[in-house]
């Protein structure tokens, strides 16, 4: 199978590199700045136990783009997805599924307009990482791997060979018969957690330490869950646990990219990732004020005004 990661960076410099250690065929889609950078020293990756690993990627350009692949993993973010769209369009052909890695639900119907939906895959990452400034790798402590399926979940030929293509390469992978519940319920958590940051200006630990921290976090969960369910995709109960025991650990050091970036002064995915939760709640009539609150405080807080680093 051949594979074509759109964007070398954290999510899809990570895996990427992962699957062509292992010997599949992986070239990026980079733009000429990246490039030059992985050309000069490769791609580069630190693990959180302090070891490295470097792989010399295979690379190209939209101008040298051409059709034949047969799984885009796409690891842009949200504010690029429509430039990388239209760099990407002429590789795309009707073998070609896209697997997006994409935080929030607005990309699923981009990508659907663009490409049509039978080329449309579901797709969850799930890793802490970022670029530093050298354009290295830096892995955070969350297990690296991707789930993965047809968005009407059945097993089909396409899918059952993506999951071969993907699984054994350094990462763990699940192919999902639910994959579009498994996307919904990454955002009840990732939006409560990116608001929670926000709202608190710091981890999860110390601002649920404090009078009326844990409380904050239980009512913003409760938020996002009423938006998911007022969408047709409440959350599993094993997916609130998950998010309840996550969003009240005293000792949690964790914040989401989208936090970091904000401590960063990086453009942020906060329309992706709260905007447009807020706005299916109101259309669905729930309330939610935490999480206007907290787009408004990203909205105001661009560029990193105000947030304190971690
Ligand atoms: N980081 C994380 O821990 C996680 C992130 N995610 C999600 O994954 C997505 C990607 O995030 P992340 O990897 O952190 O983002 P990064 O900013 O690290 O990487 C995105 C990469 O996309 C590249 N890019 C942008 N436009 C194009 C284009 N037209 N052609 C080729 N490359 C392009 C950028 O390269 P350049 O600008 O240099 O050209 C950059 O290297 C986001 O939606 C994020 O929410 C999901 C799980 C975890
Ligand atoms: C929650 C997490 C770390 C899971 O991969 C994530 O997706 C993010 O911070 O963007």
């Amino acid at each position: 199978m051949r594979v074509l990661v759109v964007g070398a960076g954290a999510v899809g410099g990570y895996f990427g590199a992962r699957l062509a250690a292992a010997g599949r065929d992986v070239a990026f889609l980079v733009r000429p700045a990246r490039a030059a950078t992985l050309t000069e020293h490769g791609l580069r990756i630190n693990e959180p136990d302090g070891s490295g690993s470097r792989i010399r990627p295979t690379l190209v350009t939209a101008d040298r783009l051409q059709p034949g692949w047969d799984l885009v993993l796409l690891s842009v973010k949200a504010y690029a997805l429509d430039a990388a769209l239209a760099d990407l369009t002429p590789a795309v052909d009707g073998r070609t599924a896209i697997l997006p890695a994409l935080n929030g639900m607005r990309h699923m119907d981009v990508l659907r307009e663009t490409f049509g939906s039978s080329a449309v895959l579901g797709g969850v990452a799930f890793i802490s990482a970022h670029l530093d400034d050298a354009g290295v790798i830096e892995v955070g402590g969350v297990l690296p791997a991707l789930t993965f399926g047809e968005t009407d979940g059945r097993l089909s030929d396409r899918i059952t060979g993506v999951d071969r293509t993907l699984r054994d390469a350094g990462f763990a992978t699940r192919l999902s018969e639910t994959i579009g519940l498994d996307m919904w319920e990454k955002w009840y958590l990732l939006a409560a957690a990116g608001a929670f940051n926000t709202l608190m200006r710091g981890p999860i630990g110390p601002a649920v330490a404090v009078p009326g921290g844990r409380e904050t976090a239980l009512a913003i969960l409760a938020e996002t869950g009423a938006v998911c369910t007022a969408a047709g995709s409440a959350p599993r109960s094993a997916a609130v646990e998950r998010a309840r025991a996550m969003m009240t650990d005293t000792d949690s050091p964790f914040t989401t990219s989208m936090y970091k970036d904000l401590v960063a002064g990086h453009p942020l995915e906060d329309e992706q990732i709260i905007g447009d939760l807020v706005d299916r709640a109101e259309t669905a009539g729930v309330d939610v004020p935490l999480l206007r609150a907290a787009r408004a405080a990203l909205a105001v807080g661009g560029a990193g005004a105000g947030a304190r680093p971690v």
